[in-house]
């Protein structure tokens, strides 16, 4: 079910943890106060379709106009995950295509276009065991390039970016955009000009001043919509994976870029994640969308993730992700049960 479906299915945190064995109840103090829980929801495993969130919990839009909000949704399975943000993508897409013809999202690299590619590659199996014998049946799930995505979605107004790229050839296997491509771009009707790989005869410096100067001429165009809240560009959509160590983009933990807060997009050449060169959109930009999926799964995140939701956000010692908050936007965490295993035992 998708975030506003599992929203409309709420109820309020006190109803909820009246109930034994609410979700609720299994969250553990500190994260209902970082997230402030206004939504809940989390019908009996019996009945529930296997793409609701096991959790979901948003905090309310703060008072005094501004509407940055968080929420967090835990997935029984990465495959369900994926169909959620497929929905969730394919939501903001036709709302922003249907507000301003245009929906400018931006990629990261990792695991989360693994992710995109799992919708159009991945085969599903379930089975039955019926008068001795097991039959498996198997199923595609949806996929964001098959019907009924394909036809619903108009790709004609996607402009496709990346909020983090290696800075190698754009055909070299390291490359964020051969990633994008091979999995999920090459098979969706998106105009070539309108997918905006970095320049990869430039050096790293080159490539991010080069990149910032390609959004700038987007928003003289009007294709990218300027923030008034920040007065950096507002995308629609930033997906977003997470690191082990707390990086997002390529946005690394005690590195200087962190703290940049004048350049659109910078470059670092000593990435502790392979490969070293990279260009990055900066926090002010990070910041700045209408939108951020951080889609983080596996036990190997846990760490982060519990610092990340359950830390009293002092100023010093923030991890990457948590110095993410939008000043005018939505920050949405997809994540499943292995990457948010650390917060039971707080
Ligand atoms: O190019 C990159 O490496 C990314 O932009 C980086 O920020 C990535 O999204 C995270 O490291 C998560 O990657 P995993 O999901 O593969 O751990």
């Amino acid at each position: 079910m998708s975030t506003s479906a599992a929203a409309a299915s709420s109820t309020s945190l006190s109803s909820a943890s009246r109930r034994r064995s609410s979700p609720a109840s299994r969250v553990p103090a500190t994260i209902r106060r970082s997230l402030t829980p206004q939504i809940l929801s989390s019908p009996s495993s019996s009945s529930r379709s296997p793409l609701v969130p096991v959790y979901a919990t948003s905090s309310p839009a703060a008072a005094g106009g501004a509407t940055s909000r968080k929420k967090l949704l835990i997935f029984d399975a990465e495959e369900y995950l994926a169909e959620s943000l497929a929905k969730y993508t394919v939501r903001l897409s036709e709302k922003s295509t249907a507000e301003r013809g245009a929906f400018t999202v931006a990629l990261s690299g990792g695991s989360l276009i693994k992710a995109l590619r799992f919708l159009s590659l991945h085969k599903t199996a379930s089975s039955l065991f019926l008068s001795g014998i097991w039959i498996i049946i198997f199923g595609f799930r949806r996929k964001l390039a098959e019907p009924p995505y394909l036809e619903a979605v108009d790709w004609s107004k996607w402009h496709v970016f990346w909020a983090d790229e290696r800075v190698v050839l754009k055909d070299h296997a390291d490359s964020n955009y051969k990633l994008a491509m091979d999995g999920l771009l090459s098979k969706v009707p998106i105009p070539a000009s309108q997918i905006y790989a970095i320049n990869d005869a430039l050096s790293a410096e080159g490539a991010a001043d080069d990149y910032e100067t390609c959004l700038k001429q987007l928003v003289t165009n009007g294709v990218i919509t300027m923030s008034q809240a920040t007065g950096f560009p507002k995308f629609d959509l930033m997906l977003l994976g997470m690191g082990p160590d707390g990086h997002v983009a390529s946005l690394f933990p005690g590195h200087p870029v962190v703290n940049e807060n004048q350049k659109w997009v910078s470059y670092i050449k000593d990435s502790p994640k392979p490969p070293p060169e990279r260009i990055t959109f900066t926090f002010p930009v990070v910041n700045s969308s209408a939108q951020i999926a951080l889609v983080v799964t596996g036990a190997g995140k846990a760490g982060a993730v519990h610092k990340a939701l359950t830390n009293k956000q002092s100023s010093s010692d923030l991890l990457p992700v948590e110095m993410v908050s939008l000043q005018d936007g939505v920050l949405t965490w997809f994540t499943d049960k292995p990457a948010v295993s650390m917060l039971s035992r707080i």
